[in-house]
């Protein structure tokens, strides 16, 4: 048996660095089956850290359930090379192959083992593409969801192997967190990716307008609805993905109707008596622990397991540090180019970043270096805008006696106050809702709202 010790030094490290950065599993095995070097994809796509996995052996691996059968055993009692499909416990299917390396006299020595998704493999060949983009451009190079950490990337990862499947997807994390970015993504990387894809949030209905969003509804069949009748979002989504937000707001009443229309692939708008078949790929999100409101009785049991096929968990920015300075970076960018400035953050500002807890997520980080590009910090050093960053509180400069002195009740001063920081942000974002909202972190229906309530005051 070769220790891992004793392993490595037969490794130069640039061959341990071209070892570790191939975007494919790729481990060696001693006779008995342990891993003594590996690179870190394998590790990821096994859902353990390097560390755990140097230290574990093959047949210990499929005991526990991580994937379900290894041919390095096989390759070392065959004395030759071992190929075959393997599943990993979160269902993706690889095709893995094991070499036998020997020594001099003719006994193995080591297995080589190496894998890639059966689907990419399929996929590549089925499009027939030339250009054969490599996983790690296609996943982890991706341009449009930045993932720098381990836990992005692997969230990332198993999303691109679920995007070709059709499977139902179930997004849970907190607000903010890229949910939405993510459905796209799933979307863009599927079969699908020609079609609509149709986002909806739950919550940002009133209740009883859900359902005529929804399903749509027949010409006079309530008050209100619009003369000539309406195509619902099931149907408008349909060959596409429809993408439902914020899905635990949605009444219980329209979760049994859901789980109809996903049992049954029919809809009936509101006053018809006529289904349409429909097909569509529904991916669903929420920032609350769906499995706890079932427990609670306030999300149907029934809708959660029949959703629950494929869950993703995207983790907080908090937990996710490298993403934070990957994220600031790109934001820059971006605000810099919109903007036309050549903002720089300084090092304690980027050291701010990281500390801060972002209970906002993405969105707050996106806003908040939009808004440090818009104020250019004329009047700031950077060190007093590094402690503001740091510092958890917000710094409202208001005059308190002069507002004493006007003696508002506590309600007419939040009103005013909300009220005069919407206008301030709307003119700011030269009149765009959409933009203000965002930057406020509430839904555009929300602040609508808010600015209609206002107008009456
Ligand atoms: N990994 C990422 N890379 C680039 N941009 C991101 C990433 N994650 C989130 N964002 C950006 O952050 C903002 C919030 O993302 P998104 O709307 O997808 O979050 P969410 O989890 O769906 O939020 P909510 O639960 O409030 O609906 C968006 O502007 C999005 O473009």
């Amino acid at each position: 048996m070769v220790s891992k010790m004793k392993f490595d030094k037969f490794l130069s490290e640039e061959y341990l660095k071209v070892f570790n950065n191939l975007p494919d599993p790729i481990f060696v095995t001693d006779t008995k089956g342990n891993i003594l070097l590996s690179n870190s994809t394998t590790a990821m796509v096994l859902d353990l850290t390097l560390d755990q996995l140097l230290n574990q052996n093959v047949i210990e691996l499929v005991k526990k359930g991580h994937y379900n059968i290894s041919y390095a055993i096989k390759a070392v009692e065959e004395k030759k090379t071992v190929t075959g499909l393997v599943e990993l416990k979160n269902g993706i299917v690889y095709i893995s192959t094991s070499t036998p390396v020997f020594d001099d006299s003719g006994a193995v020595q080591l297995v080589i083992t190496s894998a890639r998704p059966k689907d990419l493999i399929e996929g590549f060949i089925n499009t027939n593409k030339r250009e054969v983009e490599y996983l790690r451009n296609r996943v982890f190079g991706s341009t449009e969801i930045i993932a720098e950490s381990k836990q992005m990337k692997l969230v990332l990862f198993n999303a691109h192997n679920v995007a070709p499947t059709d499977s139902t997807v179930i997004l849970q994390g907190e607000s903010g967190t890229g949910k939405e970015v993510l459905a796209n993504y799933i979307h863009l990387k599927s079969k699908r990716a020609k079609e609509a894809f149709i986002a909806v949030n739950c919550a940002a209905f009133p209740e009883n307008l859900v359902e005529a969003e929804l399903f749509g509804y027949e010409k006079g069949s309530f008050t209100g609805a619009v003369t000539s009748g309406k195509m619902g979002l099931f149907e408008a989504a349909e060959n596409g993905t429809l993408f439902l937000d914020e899905i635990a707001e949605l009444p219980l009443t329209l979760q049994a109707k859901l789980l109809r229309v996903l049992e049954t692939n029919e809809v009936r708008r509101i006053g018809s008596n006529i289904s349409k078949k429909i097909n569509f790929r529904l991916i669903a999100a929420s920032h609350k622990n769906l499995e706890h409101l079932v427990d609670l009785g306030e999300f149907r049991e029934d809708l959660f397991y029949r959703l629950n096929v494929y869950p993703l968990v995207i983790p907080p920015l908090r937990e996710r540090p490298e993403d934070i300075l990957a994220l600031a970076s790109k934001f820059l960018e971006i605000f810099n180019n919109k903007y036309e400035k050549e903002i720089q953050l300084a090092d304690d500002e980027l050291e701010a970043l990281k500390k801060r807890r972002w209970s906002g997520n993405v969105r707050e980080l996106r806003n908040f270096i939009e808004r440090r590009v818009i104020s250019s910090l004329n009047d700031f050093t950077s060190n007093t805008y590094a402690s503001i960053i740091s510092s958890e509180k917000v710094n409202c400069d208001i005059k308190l006696d002069k507002l004493f002195e006007q003696g508002l009740s506590l309600k007419d001063l939040v009103k005013k106050v909300e009220k005069d920081y919407i206008e301030y942000t709307i003119k700011k974002f030269n009149g765009s809702v959409r933009e203000a909202a965002e930057s406020l972190g509430v839904y555009r229906s929300v602040l609508y709202r808010k600015i209609n309530e206002h107008n009456e005051m």
